[in-house]
């Protein structure tokens, strides 16, 4: 049984908590029946020991099979994981919609997409990394009475994501404490519309509105002076012609979408001029978890 799921990049700017979307970058679990625990792990996270000795996803895992069948059961699980760790690319919520999924999917039970992603909750709950992560494409969400209330919509494929993934992680936990406690009515009354604006311009298919659209004043700036080159980064993409670049998450990713044919050129000055940061482009992602039993 393969289970993937894509990464994502939250908030978009102005969309705080609330706004998402999948990029084509995917971390991929192969689970099989076996008589012993045993643990395979490439890509991403593969230097981390931690990862091979206390993994959320097995613990998410047994969790669920448990509850699911009340058995105990060995397995084999073989990990092969895109999605850098820490960066703002929801690799947590990949490994919690992954985990999830592939209790169900190992013992033959159906999960609907929408059980799944109000499952998740529990673990994260703020819903802009998991719905696209579910979901794919992008998507406006809240939590409303324990449950996600989500409008999701595919990206075309004339536009591409040119990421700038740095050196160094940004905990998702302890970036939320440098944020303010409050804020002023401004401030509420600018990430309002902008992040309306921005939804509508999803929706609309207008990219040129993104640039506009993608602003916010409510926590890029608190997180990015941790990281001041960031600010650097942003210029840049949006110099070299992207149509919105933002904090991915809670970074420490830059996130910027860019019409295909811009791609290359964007990426090119990012890489020259950021050589110590990895530098790539990928597609969005329109379909969300895969279960392939
Ligand atoms: N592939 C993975 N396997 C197991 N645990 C993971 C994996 N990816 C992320 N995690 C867990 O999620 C944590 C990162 O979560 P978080 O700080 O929210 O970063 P992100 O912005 O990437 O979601 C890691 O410290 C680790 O505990
Ligand atoms: N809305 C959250 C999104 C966190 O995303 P992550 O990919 O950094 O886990 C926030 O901004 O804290």
């Amino acid at each position: 049984m393969r289970v993937s799921v894509p990464a994502t990049s939250a908030n978009l700017g102005p969309g705080f908590d609330c706004l998402g979307l999948a990029v084509s970058l995917k971390n991929q679990v192969i689970i099989k029946p076996s008589k012993f625990h045993s643990v395979s792990l490439k890509g991403e996270g593969s230097n981390n020991p931690a990862l091979k000795d206390n993994n959320m996803f097995i613990s998410i895992f047994n969790d669920f099979y448990y509850n699911l069948t009340q058995k105990k059961r060995h397995f084999r699980f073989e990990f092969f994981n895109e999605i850098p760790l820490s960066r703002g690319l929801g690799s947590s919520s990949a490994v919690i919609v992954s985990a999830i999924a592939s209790a169900y999917a190992i013992e033959g039970i159906k999960v609907d997409k929408s059980k799944l992603l109000n499952l998740s909750l529990a673990y994260e709950n703020h819903p802009d990394n998991i719905t696209p992560a579910v979901m794919g494409g992008f998507n406006v969400a809240c939590v409303q009475e324990n449950e996600v209330k989500y409008i999701n919509k595919s990206i075309p494929k004339s536009l591409k994501a040119v990421i700038v993934v740095p050196n160094r992680p940004i905990s998702t936990q302890l970036s939320r404490k440098t944020l303010p406690f409050k804020y002023s009515k401004e401030d509420a009354v600018f990430n309002i519309s902008h992040s309306s604006l921005l939804t509508a311009a999803f929706m609309s298919e207008n990219w040129d509105m993104l640039k506009y659209a993608s602003q916010d004043v409510i926590h890029q700036k608190y997180r990015m002076k941790h990281m001041p080159e960031l600010f650097e980064v942003q210029k840049t993409s949006l110099r070299s012609g992207s149509l919105m670049s933002t904090l991915s998450g809670s970074g420490s990713t830059l996130f910027s979408i860019a019409y295909s044919e811009d791609a290359p050129k964007i990426e090119q000055a990012l890489k020259e001029k950021f050589p110590h940061f990895r530098v790539f482009t990928v597609d969005f992602d329109n379909y969300g978890v895969k279960i392939e039993i």
